[in-house]
């Protein structure tokens, strides 16, 4: 995949994700986990994010990434396929990334704790 095509995966993987909705759960890991239902895949996101959190400490003592890319890939999945079947897109969360983009954290929360 070229880098452009890598800019554009979000929006791909979405349009695969919605088109699963449809799908037979047989034929497919994401129609299988539409199927089963919103209690599954916060399971599933909930599962991917405990293997993203103990990589992230095994990278943090043996030096390689390795697996925490896949494990965050993992959980970046999931949590797609949960925006995905609630009829969320990604680009809502890059639109609030992209609102928030700028704005100290600490700033941020103070405006939040001023009455
Ligand atoms: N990006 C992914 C992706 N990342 C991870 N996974 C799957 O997520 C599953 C869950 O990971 P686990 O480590 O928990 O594996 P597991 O222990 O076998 O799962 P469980 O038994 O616990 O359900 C694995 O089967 C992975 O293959 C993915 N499955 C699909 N995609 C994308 O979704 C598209 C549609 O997939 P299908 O619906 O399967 O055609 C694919 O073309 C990909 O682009």
């Amino acid at each position: 995949m070229s880098d452009s095509d890598k800019n554009h995966v979000l929006r791909e993987l979405a349009l695969v994700l919605a088109e699963r909705k449809k799908a037979s759960p047989e034929s497919s890991y994401v129609a299988s986990l539409h199927h089963k239902g919103l209690n599954k895949i916060l399971e599933k996101v909930g599962e991917e994010c405990t293997e993203t959190i103990i990589a992230a400490k095994d990278a943090e003592r043996s030096g390689s990434l390795d697996e925490l890319v896949s494990e965050t890939a993992d959980l970046w999945f999931h949590s797609l396929v949960m925006l995905s079947h609630l009829g969320g897109h990604p680009d809502q969360i890059l639109a609030e990334l992209a609102r928030r983009f700028g704005l100290s954290g600490h700033d941020e929360k103070a405006s939040r704790d001023t009455p």
